[in-house]
This record gives C-alpha cells, sequence and structure tokens, in this order.
C-alpha cells in the first residue's frame, strides 16, 4: 500500500491561476475525496498527478518516487485512473478484450487470457462479455470494463473522477460496492473526486473540501453527519449537503 503526496501544486492556464500550492497526503490504503464547487480544481489535481497534464510546478510522489521521476511503464503499473464516463473513455470499435489486453500488451505482461479471465471476474462480469462491444454493455457494466481495464495492472493508487456520477441511481450503489470490495481485497489506495456528499460518505476516510483552487478544509468523513468543520464554506458546503439529502 502506498502514500499519494502532493506538495504545493500550483496550475495555470495561460494567465488563470488554477491551483494555489495544493498540500495534502493520502495515506496507504486511505480512500481519500476532493469535493467542492464546480471549476474548483479537484479533476486537475488528478489530471496533473497522473501527468495527463504535465504543465505544473509542485511534487506529486507516489510512495517515495516522485511521478516525473517514473518511466511510462511505472507509472502505469503504480498508478491508473477510472474517468467519470466510461463510454467516453472505452474505445467504440475496440473489444473489451483489446481495451483490456492493451495495456498487459505495452508493458509485456504475459498470461493474458489468464488476467483478463481474473479482471473480469473481479469486476463481476462473465467471461465471454471480452468479446462484447462497448455499445454492448449497459452504462454500469462499461464502467465495471472501466475499472477492470484500471486493476488489470495491478497498480497501487487510482485516481477516481467521478466515478458513479454518470449512472443511474441505482447502478451507483453497486459500482461504488465494488470499489470499496477491491479496495479491501486488493489495498488500493484511493483519490476520489466527487461532487456527492453521500458517496464522500460511503466511500471516503476523509476528504479536502476545495474551493477556487485552494483546500479549505481537510476533514474526516464524520464531519459531514456528526459535524466538525471549522471554515464557514466547509460548513455551508456540508449543511446544503445535508438540506438537500433532506428533501429527496
Ligand atoms: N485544459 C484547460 N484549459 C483551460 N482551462 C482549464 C483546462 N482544464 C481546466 N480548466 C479550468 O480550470 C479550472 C478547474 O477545472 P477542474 O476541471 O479541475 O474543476 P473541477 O473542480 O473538477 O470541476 P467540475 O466539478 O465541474 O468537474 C476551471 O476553471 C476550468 O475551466
Amino acid at each position: 500500500m502506498k502514500t499519494v503526496s502532493i506538495r504545493d501544486l500550483s496550475v495555470s492556464f495561460g494567465a488563470v491561476k488554477v491551483l494555489h500550492d495544493v498540500c495534502f497526503d493520502v495515506r496507504p490504503g486511505e480512500c481519500f475525496g476532493l469535493v467542492g464547487e464546480s471549476g474548483s480544481g479537484k479533476s486537475t489535481i488528478l489530471r496533473c498527478g497522473s501527468l495527463l497534464n504535465g504543465k505544473w510546478e509542485g511534487e506529486v510522489r507516489i510512495g517515495e518516487d516522485s511521478v516525473r521521476d517514473m518511466s511510462l511503464r511505472d507509472r502505469c503499473r503504480t498508478l491508473q485512473m477510472v474517468f467519470q464516463d466510461p463510454y467516453g473513455s472505452l474505445h467504440p470499435r475496440h473489444s473489451i478484450r483489446t481495451a483490456l489486453e492493451e495495456g498487459l500488451r505495452v508493458n509485456r505482461i504475459g498470461d493474458r487470457e489468464d488476467r483478463m479471465a481474473a479482471a473480469m471476474r473481479d469486476v463481476g462480469l462473465p467471461v465471454e462479455f471480452l468479446d462484447r462491444y462497448p455499445h454492448q454493455l449497459s452504462g454500469g457494466q462499461r464502467q465495471r470494463v472501466a475499472i477492470a481495464r484500471a486493476l488489470i495492472l495491478e497498480p497501487d493508487v487510482l485516481f477516481l473522477d467521478e466515478p458513479t456520477s454518470a449512472l443511474d441511481v441505482s447502478v451507483q450503489a453497486e459500482v461504488l460496492n465494488l470499489l470499496v470490495r477491491l479496495q479491501a481485497e486488493k489495498g488500493f489506495t484511493y483519490l476520489m473526486v466527487s461532487h456527492d456528499l453521500a458517496v464522500v460518505d460511503h466511500m471516503c476516510d476523509r476528504f479536502a473540501i476545495m474551493q477556487h483552487g485552494r483546500i479549505v478544509e481537510v476533514l474526516p468523513r464524520e464531519a459531514i453527519t456528526q459535524g466538525g468543520a471549522t471554515q464557514p464554506y466547509a460548513q455551508e458546503l456540508i449543511a446544503a449537503s445535508l438540506e438537500y439529502e433532506k428533501a429527496v
């Protein structure tokens, strides 16, 4: 199990600075949430940490290693990302087999058929689905494939960017429970963006509340239901979310 350590992460797009010296640590085996208003910089943290965006200042370490110093292969085997929209992240003309095999091939890993079958079983999908295409699966099944593709390389850390927000409410719970089970079985460290404090309450040990590219407060999960936030914006966000829960 590995720590994710983010120090003084700053990012600008043109003249606009969207992250300001962001610092936090995700403990080994922990699920750490990032919440906050739209545009506050949550996804940008994941995109920088995974080097999808390489233009930033500061330091991101996984365990002892800076992500910038890792080879592409080491990075893929240390850190994987699951996106919000599984339809967008799976190639429409590639079978599920092709999607899963790619990472194994690039990383020159053998036993591919066995590993792909194991990954499908891990995410609760029939092995026969390897021969299907993304449009032949439901949204929840596609997200399971995206998770299988992430875990097949046996990474230490998963970055999850709103992994269930594109799914039906009934399917959301299934995928969240799958992520909880996989974390317990495989000891993943999760860094997860969500706009939904109910999801954070279900999944996360701790979470950071963000506003305008800064961390306002880092809180334990219990702060959602039992209070404890000290910063006014964090208190407002939690109160608004509880009001919303009551109303629906
Ligand atoms: N490639 C880019 N070019 C220019 N601006 C960008 C780019 N990516 C993100 N931004 C800007 O950076 C800011 C942070 O965006 P980010 O996607 O990280 O926010 P977020 O908190 O994840 O929002 P949401 O909850 O809506 O997904 C926003 O103002 C956004 O418009």
